[in-house]
């Protein structure tokens, strides 16, 4: 299959309050490929992630499917594109499948209701991210975990339907359970594969970002140190250099797995 750039970030620079968040960070990312963004806390890949989805003011150009996202209307860009924010703000008092279907306003008619294809589309995403059980409930008494699926539910809502999708994911499985975590992850890939989206996600479980991405950058002070497939970035040299961190990367069939190792003087060392 002959791939071409969906995504083509240059030169995109954020200051907020007065700092340098992200600094002039350019990367592609190819139709149907997934890339996920790694970097120690505060490197700037939540600030990123937004500028690249057009949510806050940035210098440089974002293009996607071949337009540049300061050209296109606000309801053609939230068609082509979605991102579930680490915190995304949620009305309060509003049940779950209202606030999924929210994902379908850009394809009504303003000022238009929902129709009942709509309304299937919804129901039918939140059975496969198992919260089929909770479409009355009200957002604010689910669990963290159960919230974070439905404000994932809410961005494969609003995709559905868009041939070359974009999804764009900060920290998608924080809150989640390892069955979940991979359920939702694993469900991402599926529909990578079947429906041609393009994902853009964020992570701090390496080994787990590195079995699903296709590509990784590592986002190290606002400025990108390092691109490539997982075990070109995911080197235990450039995790002790970025994150401060002493770990082993062992080389596993699903690609590089990253352990944190007990510093010298641990008390309980490798028994040999
Ligand atoms: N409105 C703001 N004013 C000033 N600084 C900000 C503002 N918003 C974010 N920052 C700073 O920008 C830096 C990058 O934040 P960002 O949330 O993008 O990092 P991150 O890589 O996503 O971090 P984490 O892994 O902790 O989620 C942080 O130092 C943060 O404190």
């Amino acid at each position: 299959m002959t791939r071409h750039a969906h995504v083509t970030a240059d030169a995109v620079t954020v200051r907020l309050g007065g700092q340098l968040i992200v600094d002039e960070v350019s990367f592609h990312v190819d139709a149907g490929e997934w890339l996920t963004i790694i970097g120690p806390n505060g490197a700037g890949k939540s600030t990123l992630l937004a500028a690249v989805a057009g949510l806050i003011p940035a210098d440089g150009d974002v293009r996607v499917g071949g337009r540049s996202l300061a050209e296109l209307p606000r309801r053609v860009r939230a068609r082509a594109l979605a991102l579930v924010a680490q915190r995304p703000t949620q009305p309060p008092g509003m049940a779950v499948l209202d606030y999924v279907l929210l994902g379908r306003t850009p394809h009504m008619r303003p000022l238009g209701r929902e129709s009942r294809h709509d309304v299937d589309i919804a129901a039918s995403v939140c059975d496969r991210l198992d919260i089929g059980g909770f479409l009355d409930r009200d957002l604010d008494t689910l669990s963290g975990g159960e919230r974070q699926r439905v404000f994932l539910a809410r961005a494969l809502t609003q995709l559905s339907g868009t041939p070359d999708g974009l999804l764009m994911l900060d920290e998608p499985t924080s809150a989640l359970d390892i069955g979940h975590q991979q359920e939702v992850l694993e469900l991402v890939e599926q529909l990578r594969v079947d429906d041609g989206l393009t994902v853009v996600s964020t992570m701090h479980d390496l080994s787990i970002a590195g079995e699903y991405a296709d590509r990784m950058l590592l986002l190290s002070r606002g400025r990108v140190a390092a691109t490539g497939t997982p075990s070109e970035v995911l080197t235990e040299d450039a995790l002790e250099l970025h994150y401060g961190a002493t770990v082993r990367v062992v080389e596993s069939e699903w690609g590089p797995i990253v352990v944190p190792a007990r510093r010298a003087g641990g008390t309980r060392g490798p028994t040999t």
